[in-house]
């Protein structure tokens, strides 16, 4: 098979790094491979299966499940199951970790937290999809694995990566040596390297962020997009704004293009929107792998210590030189900003005190 090689052998190949591996890891990927084309499949052909539109169910983070969220949830829980290299899986759609009951997965080593289907509002209107899956290696030796094996740091994944269902569905992952992308040929049914060693620029002129946040958005975001529209040659200024509203798809560009990729905390989501073990520790722990930074404005997203499965947190993500400008941004203000809600606060008080807060 001249010239192509696939998921499968790259895994294989890359497993002699790992002196100790006895191939858990690598089944693991093949699993999640495996039910990524399944994924795939229905994606591919969603305007004629009943795959589109909501289910009629809400998940735990009150969002409204579409069909495709949980016909995804089931194949990835399925896949992991029947292969037997994990034993709980952490997933956007369901409220508790799934422990993973099937004679070989009890002593399984590995917990996978995943975002089956990432971009849901994007499903109906054939824009990029995504799932995203980030892999730990179990902290308790024995016995049934709990939560507290789930709520590792993002400096403990032993490997993550995402899928994107674009114009092309591509599998993109990293073990914590260098990132590597591979393209899914239909025509043979495998993922083929296609993107080795992915590098994303130190710098770019693309900003992504939802807009339309912005009255609830913290001043040094706000300061941030200012930044982005300044005219400014030197520094490739204005930068374009490009804003998908799936996270995979944003980062994915920002990856092979340069760019930052921001969901600040806002009004509605003090705590930002998107979850960190799931969606934003697997994007750090490739972005950094491929020479970027991802914080939430002030501190690294692998090293925040996880309390709730489905945490959130605010994410920086992309280009190191412009998640860094970002980052001066949020400092500089964030004292203003708190000294300002301190400030009507203290108003506050003051006004109730003779009568006038109305
Ligand atoms: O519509 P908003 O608020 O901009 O949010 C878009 C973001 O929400 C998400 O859709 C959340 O992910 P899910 O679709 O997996 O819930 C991200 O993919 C995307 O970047
Ligand atoms: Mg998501
Ligand atoms: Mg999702």
């Amino acid at each position: 098979m001249s010239g192509i090689t696939t998921l499968g052998q790259f895994i294989i190949e890359k497993q002699a790094d790992f002196p100790y591996a006895k191939g858990e890891l690598s089944r693991l990927l093949r699993d999640i491979g495996i039910a990524s084309k399944i994924v795939n499949r229905e994606v591919n052909k969603a305007g004629l299966v009943d795959i589109l539109g909501a289910a009629g169910t809400v998940n735990i983070q009150g969002e409204g499940q579409q069909k495709l969220d949980v016909f995804a949830n089931t194949q990835f829980i399925s896949a992991l199951t029947s292969g037997g290299e994990c034993c709980i899986v952490a997933t956007e759609e369901e409220d508790e970790f799934v422990p993973i009951d099937s004679p070989v997965s009890k002593n399984a080593k590995y917990i996978v937290c995943i975002d089956p289907l990432d971009g849901s509002s994007n499903i109906d209107c054939n824009v990029a999809v995504g799932t995203i899956f980030s892999i730990y290696r179990r902290k308790s030796t024995n016995g049934v694995a709990t939560l507290k094996d789930v709520l590792q740091k993002g400096t403990e994944q032993v490997a993550a990566g995402y899928v994107i269902y674009g114009s092309s569905t591509m599998l993109v992952y990293t073990t914590g040596k260098g990132v590597n992308g591979f393209t899914l040929d239909p025509s043979i049914g495998e993922f083929c390297l296609s993107h080795p060693d992915m590098k994303v620029p130190s710098t770019g002129n693309i900003y992504s962020i939802n807009e339309g946040n912005y009255v609830h958005f913290p001043t040094g975001v706000k300061k941030y997009i200012k930044y982005a529209q300044v005219e400014d040659k030197e520094t490739n200024r204005p930068y374009t704004s490009r804003y998908i509203g799936s996270m995979v798809g944003d980062i994915h560009r920002n990856l092979i293009k340069g760019g930052i990729y921001i969901y600040p905390t806002t009004a509605s989501s003090p705590n930002g929107k998107l979850r960190l073990l799931y969606e934003c520790n697997p994007m750090a722990f490739i972005i950094e792998q491929a020479g970027g930074i991802a914080s939430d404005g002030f501190n690294r997203i692998l090293d925040i210590e996880p309390s709730e499965l489905h945490q959130r947190t605010a994410i920086f993500i992309g280009s190191p030189e412009m998640v860094k400008v970002a980052q001066g941004l949020m400092a500089e203000y964030s004292a203003e900003q708190n000294r300002d809600a301190k400030l009507s606060e203290t108003q506050f008080k003051q006004l109730s005190v003779i009568g006038g807060a109305d």
